[in-house]
């Protein structure tokens, strides 16, 4: 064991094969693909519900196909009343990620099917999954708020009817089209820490649910999902563009990270997803409220100079879902909204090419003591 090299943090290991999301650097440049398909052609052209269904079968739909899928979707979007009945008893303190894991466990014990591992049943699993997922985070924050659900409408698209539940109005069409391509640039990231969470349990043949709940809450640290809610403080704390390089500068100085920043993988390069983030924040700031855009704009200048790095895709997340006026503590369900057609579409490729994800770790503790009942350990 002493030989072998330590990959800490698991940094550059080459964990599986996998078909559902390419990564590469060609000449400074990242190229992120969805199925082969490159992220700024879906983010021009596709909706949700396309690349979800991409991810899902591998293929673009035809015109028929997508239809049928939405359609599926819409159907499934309703939640069961003990769900509902379970947002209601749930604290309207907690934490919506909390409620939202707490509600995937609770689905799963609704499933009558639970251990069926089938590619049609896992499909259908993740289908459900797929259009529950803002029913439980509009619901629950409308519940918390004091006001009457607003139930799902067959009219509207996946990130439009989001839009409506959480609001109780229906978005414009620019909201409509901004929370469809936020939806679409975090459907799927590779290895990402939640979706390593999710294979690592679906490698055990744990039911998804399980897998999903472990993705779940692994999206929710500041250093992953997590870091969107953290964005957002921290432009309300710096609160005008001109405080910006001051505030960033003294944060570094004191050696703490400014959240939104830096990535494992792409590294001096830059996330191809912050330059369609960035866009559409700006195109968001025009329209709507203009502070916080400027705000970012300042911050990544600053931290460029300071320390070089460039934002990730959870720092322009925070100013597009601020100008679509979602509440700061519902950013990274908005995340797991999107990266459950991601997650779900690995879970399926583990289940179908599996072998039990079980690493080594390099024992530093001490060894071969000699054991001491316990009355002559001393006090
Ligand atoms: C959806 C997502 O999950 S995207 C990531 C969201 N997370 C965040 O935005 C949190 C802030 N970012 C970070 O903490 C990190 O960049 C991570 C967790 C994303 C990646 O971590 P790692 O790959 O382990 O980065 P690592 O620790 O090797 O950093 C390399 C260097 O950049 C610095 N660095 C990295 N990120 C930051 C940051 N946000 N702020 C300041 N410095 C940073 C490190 O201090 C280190 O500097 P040094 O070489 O001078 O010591
Ligand atoms: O890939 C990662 O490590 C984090 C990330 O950007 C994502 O999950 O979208």
């Amino acid at each position: 064991m002493c030989e072998k090299k330590i990959h800490d943090g698991l940094q550059d290991v080459l964990a599986c094969k996998s078909s559902i999301c390419r990564i590469e650097m060609i000449d400074g440049k990242a190229i992120l693909e969805y199925r082969g398909y490159d992220i700024h052609e879906l983010a021009q052209h596709s909706t949700f519900e396309e690349v979800a269904y991409l991810l899902l079968f591998g293929e673009l739909p035809t015109k028929s196909e997508l239809e049928a899928f939405s359609e599926e979707l819409k159907e499934l979007r309703e939640l069961p009343p003990q769900i509902i009945g379970l947002l209601t008893h749930l604290s309207p303190f907690s934490h919506p990620m909390v409620v939202l894991r707490t509600a995937i466990s609770y689905l799963g014990t609704m499933d009558k099917h639970i251990h069926h591992k089938s590619h049609e049943k896992s499909l259908q699993k993740a289908k459900s999954l797929i259009a529950k997922f803002p029913t439980i985070v509009a619901y629950f924050h409308r519940i918390r708020s004091g006001q009457n659900l607003v139930h799902p409408s067959d009219e509207l698209s996946h990130a439009a009817n989001f839009l409506y539940m959480l609001h109780g109005v229906e978005p414009t069409k620019t909201e409509a089209k901004a929370m469809d391509l936020d939806l679409v640039l975090h459907a799927d990231h590779e290895l990402n820490a939640s979706t390593f969470a999710a294979r690592i349990a679906a490698s055990t043949l744990a039911d998804i649910y399980a897998c999903v709940v472990a993705a779940t809450g692994t999206l929710m640290g500041p250093l992953h999902g997590g870091a969107a809610q953290k964005v957002m403080e921290m432009l309300r704390e710096i609160a005008v563009p001109w405080r910006a390089e001051e505030y960033v500068k003294m944060k570094l100085e004191r050696g703490e990270r400014i959240m939104g920043f830096g990535h494992r993988v792409y590294r001096g390069v830059v996330d191809p997803r912050t330059i369609e983030l960035r866009a559409l924040a700006e195109k968001l700031a025009k329209e709507k409220e203009p502070k916080w855009f400027e705000i970012s704009r300042a911050v990544e200048e600053a931290v460029y100079k300071y320390k070089g790095l460039f934002p990730n895709v959870d720092f322009y997340s925070a100013s597009v879902y601020a100008n679509l006026g979602i509440p700061d503590d519902l950013f990274i369900n908005i995340f797991a909204i999107s990266r459950i057609s991601g997650w779900t579409a690995h879970i399926i490729e583990q289940y179908e090419n599996n072998r039990l994800i079980r690493p080594r770790a390099f024992y530093v503790g001490e060894a071969g003591r000699k054991y001491v009942p316990i009355d002559q350990r001393g006090d």
